[in-house]
């Protein structure tokens, strides 16, 4: 099979210029200014006037199957991820029963592959049922293909816990992926603690559960090593701790979220709970540190935290729906147009942020077209302006914020392994 991509505007040395590339059996046999078809080839795409990039790459994923199929299933889900231009995914653990042994992991692995429209990586959990202080088997785990170890949805409550899982970790050369939750100063909260949260009447999450907990685990990669990972950093003084843990040497990396860089608490209001999540929308203040981690370097990758939930659950109020939003078929639009359009981002920092760096960060096959690389390309439309329907969502989730903006960004086709995973019908 030979597919001939004619005209897209590639990325060199961070700026765009007009590229062909040739596919052959899945992957990019030539990238070049003009390549004309020496044998003829199955299909040229048109790629004129379009953004051709490598294709996303997404760290943080919940695809809640098995056990929550309403809410999301891996065929919805990995689709929801290719119309957002992303090709590779990593799946969180917390859907039931939970990838904690090679067993299960395996089961897993079985369900991504049958059923995934994209690259999927699962993560293992920590600890069994991702609760209480029972390390998983850490060697069997990823012997039965697991990507890094994860308990997201909550944080490792004990340091002795987190300790012995980093110990392992570092002698296994695989990632420990935190949610950095402390439950001990979350006081049941729905939203930041802060004076909105005063205004509102809403009782609120202070930011230090944060930032205490990724304290603790700084000090406990520093002693043991491990690739420790924080996920959705949401506070300025965790990109503090970070930033000094960095400058001192200790082996972290951290994401931050689209919703953390775009949305702060100011927006919050009592009955729209599609401003709830976990961790909470931070105060104005917060989201700026978060954008200045990003560009000194602090924080290293953007991931969706793609949390989809049910139509139902969403209707509930601040203080009633559950945690979580959706994000793979925002993300890039979103992003490139209130950031890149803005000018304070470029398009090759965004597409190393969504890209480049988590498969740098992970050892993932991905992030750049190169020969010999699976053709794993999204093709976007940055110069069309077109509204977000949640009638296109691909994803059983329609819990999204950013439903009636008018973006720039639209993805037109992305390509997985050389076949196409999403195609627009426009
Ligand atoms: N982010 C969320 O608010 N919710 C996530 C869990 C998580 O990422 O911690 C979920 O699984 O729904
Ligand atoms: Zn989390
Ligand atoms: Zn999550």
């Amino acid at each position: 099979m030979k597919r001939l991509i004619k005209n897209g505007q590639c990325l060199v040395d961070g700026h765009l210029q007009v590229r062909d590339l040739l596919i052959v059996d899945g992957k990019i046999a030539k990238i070049s200014q003009h390549i004309t078809a020496a044998t003829p080839v199955d299909q040229i795409v048109d790629a004129q006037g379009l953004f051709m990039s490598p294709g996303l790459v997404d760290l943080h994923v919940h695809l809640r199957e098995p056990g929550q199929t309403d809410k999301e299933t891996v065929k919805t889900g990995s689709l929801a991820a290719a119309h957002g231009g992303y090709t590779t995914i990593a799946a969180m653990p917390n859907v039931i029963p939970a990838p904690d042994t090679p067993e299960r992991m395996r089961d897993m692995l079985v369900l991504n592959q049958r059923d995934g429209a994209v690259h999927l990586v699962q993560y293992a959990t920590i600890t069994t049922a991702r609760g209480g202080d029972e390390l998983v088997d850490m060697p069997g785990l990823k012997d039965a293909g697991a990507f890094a170890f994860s308990n997201d949805g909550n944080g490792v409550q004990t340091a002795g816990t987190m300790y012995q899982a980093m110990i392992q970790a570092a002698r296994l050369n695989m990632a420990v992926v935190a949610h950095a939750e402390d439950d001990s100063l979350t006081y049941g909260g729905v939203m930041h603690e802060g004076s909105v949260s005063k205004r509102l009447g809403l009782p609120g999450i202070p930011s230090v559960s944060e930032t205490a907990q990724v304290a603790r685990d700084v000090a406990l990669a520093a002693a043991t090593g491990a690739h420790y990972h924080v996920c959705h950093v949401s506070s300025a003084a965790t990109v503090q701790v970070i930033r000094a843990a960095k400058a001192a040497g200790v082996n972290v990396t951290c994401e931050v979220s689209p919703h953390h860089l775009l949305l702060s608490d100011e927006k919050i209001t009592r009955d729209n709970a599609m401003l709830k999540m976990n961790p909470p929308l931070g105060s104005e203040q917060d989201r700026q540190a978060l954008i200045a981690g990003l560009l000194d370097g602090t924080i290293d990758v953007i991931a969706t935290d793609h949390a989809p939930h049910t139509d139902a659950e969403k209707a509930q109020s601040m203080l009633k729906a559950p945690f979580g939003i959706t994000g793979s078929e925002t993300a890039f639009a979103m992003l490139y147009t209130k950031f890149v359009k803005s000018g304070l981002f470029s398009l090759a920092q965004l597409i190393n942020w969504m890209s480049v760096s988590p498969a740098e960060l992970f050892g993932l096959n991905a992030g750049k077209l190169t020969e010999g690389q699976s053709a794993d390309i999204a093709l976007f439309d940055l110069t069309t302006p077109f509204t977000i329907h949640s009638d296109d969502f691909l994803s059983k989730g329609h819990n999204s914020p950013f439903i009636g903006e008018q973006v720039l960004g639209k993805t037109v086709r992305t390509i997985v392994s050389g076949t196409d995973a999403y195609l627009s019908k426009d």
